[in-house]
This record gives C-alpha cells, structure tokens and sequence, in this order.
C-alpha cells in the first residue's frame, strides 16, 4: 500500500475546572476544548502485511512508548484488525505544552484505522478505546469546539463565537507532566469554595474589566511553580489582551486580542522573548 499523510492538530481550553478526584486517580473535569488550525503533527502510515508496529520520529525519545502504538495494539485487541504498520510521526505540536499533540495523533490514527475496518466501530466504541489511551483523546475524534466533562469523555459540541477576535498562542520552552500538575492540585487542596457558576463568573469578570474572562484551576499551581509566565500573561493584558491564560495543564498559554494592532505588537514583543507563538484570526 502507498504511504498515507495523516495530519493531527491541537487544542486550547478556554476554561478548565478541576473536580473530585476518583478512585482510578483520575479527575473529573469541566473544560471548554477550542480547537486550534495549527501547529499540526504529520504521521505518514505505511500498511504492512506483517502483525507489526513500527515508528520511527523526527524525536528519537518518541520512539518509545508512544500513544500511537499504544493505539495500534488497542484496536486490533478490540476489533482483530489484520496487518501492520510502518509509521513516521513528524512532531511539530510543542510537547508536554497542554495542548494535547500527542492525544491529537492517537484519534486521528484510530479515526484513519476504523476506516479500514469492512464495518468500522460507531462514535461511542471509539469513545470507549479512546478513553482507553488518554484524556485527551476522545475530543481529537471529533475535534470541533466542544463542553467536556467526566474524565474527558463526555462530549457536548458548542457553539462559541469568536469572530472578530484575534488569538495568540505561545509556547514557552517549559515542558509539563500532566500527571505532576494534577498532583500538585491534589496536594494543594486549592478550595473550591470560591467557585462560581461560569455565568456568573464571566459576568461578574467581564463586566467589570470589559474582559473574556478564561479560568484554568491548573494556572495557580503552574504560575507558582513558573512565576515568568504569571508575568507572561499580565503582560499580555497589558499589551491589549481581552482575555486568556494557561492550557491545559500547561505551559502553553492562549490570549484574545479584539485589534489585530495589538494583537501584532503583543507577538513582536515575544519575538524579542525568543518565544515561539503562533497568531490566528477568528472570521
Ligand atoms: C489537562 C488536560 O489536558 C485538559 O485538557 C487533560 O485533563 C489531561 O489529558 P491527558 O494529557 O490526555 O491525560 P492522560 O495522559 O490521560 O493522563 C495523564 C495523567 O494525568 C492525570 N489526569 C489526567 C486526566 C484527568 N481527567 N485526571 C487526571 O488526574 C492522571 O494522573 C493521569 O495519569
Ligand atoms: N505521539 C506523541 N506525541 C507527543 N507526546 C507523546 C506521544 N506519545 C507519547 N508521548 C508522551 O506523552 C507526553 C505528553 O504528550 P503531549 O505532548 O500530548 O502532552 P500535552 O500537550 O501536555 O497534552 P495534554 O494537553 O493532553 O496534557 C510526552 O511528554 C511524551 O513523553
């Protein structure tokens, strides 16, 4: 079979409320997942008549233990899919950044393997194996705007509107586990008590500080583990930014600007940072 370019992307959470923590570990979560155009992964498949995985990366450390052969070994295990795979995965989606690159990979490469199924698997089997190998990966199924609950597998697509606004992404050079940043919230014990209902947290906010306003319970934790990107994001407020803040679990942090202008002056000043950023404009 000839080589298939497949192509993952990444997200932003516009808000992300941590909740109780269950007996598997896990926390359930509220999160609002925007999907992002790009930065975007390239994982280049080759069918192979052999019952054999093989990858190979631009990151060696990748190698090893990647979700996507984690995904490979999942779905013949569940629908004794016959074959195997040569893969390259091209990384370009930050690692460790927040912004689900690698859970991105895995369901665009169960979404690419069900459709060579004679009947491929419907949206809540591949719900079920996707949850199977991360949080993130149910959402990359669909990859559309979406309220996410439970652990990450319960799905409400959503309307959000951001047309006229302009979007900022960075990337700082800070690589996050996931797992330590839940841990840290576990040991902080952060009171949620505070919490308001996102209505009223957003009107509260907004209204006063004309702003979007974005809650990420992960930005307490990290900015105190990282106090330059807590200075980050004032500054970006100060440059003009409506709104935004931490991804995730991080570092990757996302603003809205409504004047490209500042939108454009805030980005020159992340050049000067030697920050890598990426700027989106939202028709
Ligand atoms: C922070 C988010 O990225 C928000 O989108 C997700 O909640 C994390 O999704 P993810 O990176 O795909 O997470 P996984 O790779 O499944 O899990 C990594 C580790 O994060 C912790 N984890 C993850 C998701 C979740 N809802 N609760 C957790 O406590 C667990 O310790 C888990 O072992
Ligand atoms: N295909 C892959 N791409 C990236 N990381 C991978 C991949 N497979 C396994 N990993 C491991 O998973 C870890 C987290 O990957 P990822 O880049 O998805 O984190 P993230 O962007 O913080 O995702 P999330 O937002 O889901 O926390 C990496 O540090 C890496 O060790």
């Amino acid at each position: 079979m000839d080589e298939v370019l497949l192509v993952s992307r990444c997200k932003v959470n516009l808000f992300l409320k941590i909740g109780e923590r269950l007996a598997n570990g896990y926390h359930l979560l509220t999160s609002l997942f925007f999907p992002l155009p790009y930065p975007t992964d390239e994982i280049k498949v080759t069918l192979t008549s052999e019952e054999s995985f093989f990858l190979t990366s631009n990151f060696k450390f990748l190698e090893q233990n990647n979700i996507l052969e984690k995904c490979f070994w999942l779905f013949k295990k569940e629908t004794g899919f016959q074959g195997g795979c040569k893969v390259y995965l091209n990384k370009k989606v930050p690692i460790g950044a927040g912004l689900g690159g690698g859970s991105a990979n895995a369901a665009v490469f169960l979404n690419f393997l069900n459709h060579l199924l004679p009947t491929p698997l419907g949206k809540n089997s591949l719900i079920r194996i996707a949850s199977q190998l991360g949080a993130d990966v149910p959402f990359f199924l669909f990859n559309k705007p979406s309220w996410v609950e439970g652990i990450g597998e319960k799905i409400e697509p959503l309307a959000i509107d951001l047309t006229g606004l302009k979007g900022l992404l960075i990337c700082p050079k800070i690589k996050i586990s996931t797992k330590w940043a839940y841990e840290c919230w576990d040991k902080i014990q952060i009171s949620k008590k505070s919490f308001l209902t996102l209505s009223a947290w957003i009107n509260k906010k907004s209204v006063s500080q004309g702003r979007i306003v974005l809650l990420n319970d992960f930005e307490k934790i990290i900015f105190h583990a990282y106090p330059q990107m807590r200075e980050l994001k004032e500054e970006m407020f100060k440059l003009g930014a409506c709104g935004g803040g931490l991804s995730g679990s991080g570092s990757a942090m996302f603003f809205l600007f409504r004047e490209t202008k500042k939108q454009k002056q805030a980005q020159a000043v992340l050049d000067k940072l030697g920050l890598l950023s990426y700027n989106y404009s939202f028709v």
